[in-house]
């Protein structure tokens, strides 16, 4: 493992850092860059060990996590010597705003807002994990223009909410939730109209992706049958069947679950329009995105019947932590809801399993830890995956160059005569709509060679970011 002296870059992200004098780090181009105690590359075990590279001293990069990050992530983060400050709920805006100057790296949840005004304040920020499936919260493409890499876990929580959702079938077919709250208030209500088994009903899937398609295996193996709809042609999983429009699926199904992402199309997906299509008698689950239903028109069909139950987990304004107030202020139909006959109403924790969270801990930490130490952007959601073979302990003097920039013509041609003076052992380079991500690991260069490249690649008119790491 390399020593703290060794593990040092040159990091333009991080100028506004305050290190401490004694520290032999080096963190803004303009700064002297210095060799380490023990020397630059001075490391000469021969064999393929993989070297940690670390943009400075580890325990000088700051995380914050909000929202509760599970203890799995804050482990993982917190081994590498980095200061994690660990948040459970969410910040109101004007906080956030305050705390995101100060760091590198921020965790989030589905919650915090990561808007461009926010982000534009995150002088710092280098990445921010999504520790969810959901990036909607987060402006990807402004984070992609600052240089800002955004991860998540795209399916560790998959199978937490298609449990729930099989849960809440069941639920409501039997309006279990109303009979418990009977009797939680002392209420003996014993009935059978109206309440049914799963088993032959059609549960119609909106949206088949790593949610939707579990579902659909879940749900067959209940005896239900399955249709869904998906603006891709999708396979079909067992005995399901894809049909071609959303109208189709509503005509059809018992069950209409909602697994679409949050997008300008998918707002408002369901409203009155949609609940006219559906059967009379259905049912509707989201627990997808607050804003894919339009819940005065959801509470309309509850009271005229079309609808005879439904389950909510997600909603257009949640409360920012546990203990706050789910009422008419957050969202202005909040009692109408609270006032339905068969409907469930949870507080987002389709995902909220000790398994999911502990896997998502470990995923979006492995993948900040990766992007902080050696650049790779494998799994990223707003940049192109870029990897390169880890630079190993017996390759001495050599650094690891990683350009962020514009998606322009004739960067590379400038890129490559400003490495050009020294031994380009690998390179590769991908963009994304606007930005490109370029990372070459060179070889014979001395420190002061560094802190050249640095300012040379600062000075093009396509720069990001640049960090040098070795
Ligand atoms: N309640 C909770 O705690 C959780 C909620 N979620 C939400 O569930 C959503 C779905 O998750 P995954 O299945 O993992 O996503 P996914 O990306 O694997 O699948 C989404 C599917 O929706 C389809 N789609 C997109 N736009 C559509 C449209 N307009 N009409 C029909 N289909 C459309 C896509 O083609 C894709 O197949 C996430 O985006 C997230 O917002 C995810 C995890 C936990
Ligand atoms: O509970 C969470 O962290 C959010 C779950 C979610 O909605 C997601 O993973 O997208």
């Amino acid at each position: 493992m390399a020593t703290q002296e060794n593990e040092i870059a040159l990091s333009t992200k991080f100028a506004n850092m305050s290190i401490p004098p004694q520290m032999s780090v080096s963190t803004s181009p303009t700064a002297t860059f210095q060799t380490p105690p023990g020397g630059f590359g001075s490391l000469t075990r021969t064999n393929t060990v993989p070297k940690l590279l670390k943009p400075f001293n580890t325990t000088d990069i700051k995380i914050l996590l909000l929202e509760n990050v599970n203890q799995s992530g804050k482990d993982i983060l917190s081994g590498q010597g980095y200061q994690v400050e660990s948040v459970k709920s969410s910040l109101p805006e004007d906080q956030l705003i305050e705390k995101i100057r100060d760091v590198h790296v921020i965790g989030i949840r589905s919650k915090t807002k990561l808007t461009e005004k926010v982000l534009r304040e995150a002088k710092n920020l280098i990445v921010v994990g999504c520790f969810c499936i959901g990036t909607n919260q987060v402006n990807l493409n402004y984070a992609a223009k600052q240089g800002i890499a955004v991860f998540n876990s795209p399916f560790a929580n998959s199978r937490s909410v298609a449990e729930l959702v099989i849960g809440e079938i069941i639920v409501l077919a039997r309006q279990l939730g109303d009979r418990s709250n009977e009797l939680h208030n002392g209420i003996w209500n014993k009935v059978s109209a109206k309440c049914w088994e799963i088993r032959g009903k059609t549960l119609g899937i909106v949206g088949y992706g790593h949610i939707g398609s579990q579902l659909s295996v879940l749900a067959e193996s209940m005896g239900m049958s399955v249709v869904y709809y998906d603006v891709v042609n999708l396979m079909a999983m067992g005995t399901s069947t894809q049909v071609p429009t959303l109208n189709d699926l509503l005509n059809k199904a018992d069950f209409v679950t909602l697994h679409v992402p949050e997008l300008p199309e998918t707002e408002n997906m369901i409203g009155a329009a949609q609940f006219e299509q559906m059967k009379k008698g259905s049912y509707l689950i989201n627990a997808s995105r607050g804003s894919v239903v339009d819940i005065p028109a959801l509470i309309n069909a509850s009271r005229n019947g079309i609808i005879a139950g439904a389950a909510l987990d997600v909603y257009p304004n949640e409360p920012g932590g546990n203990g706050d107030y789910f009422n008419n202020s957050l969202n202005s139909w909040g009692e109408d809801l609270r006032s339905l006959k068969n409907v469930i109403l949870s507080p987002h924790i389709g995902g909220s399993t000790e398994e999911a969270q502990s896997a998502i801990g470990v995923e979006v930490a492995g993948a900040l830890v990766r992007y902080i130490n050696s650049g790779v952007t494998l799994g990223a959601v707003n940049f192109p995956e870029v990897n390169l073979r880890s630079l190993t302990l017996d390759e001495s003097n050599h650094a690891r160059v990683i350009y962020i920039h514009q998606n322009v013509p004739g960067v590379l041609r400038k890129v490559n005569e400003i490495l050009g003076d020294h031994n380009v052992d690998k390179q590769t380079t991908d963009s994304k709509g606007d930005v490109a991500y370029l990372m070459a690991d060179v070889s014979d260069v001395r420190t002061s060679d560094l802190k050249d490249i640095s300012d040379a690649l600062e000075g093009l008119s396509s720069k990001i970011a640049v960090r040098i790491l070795y």
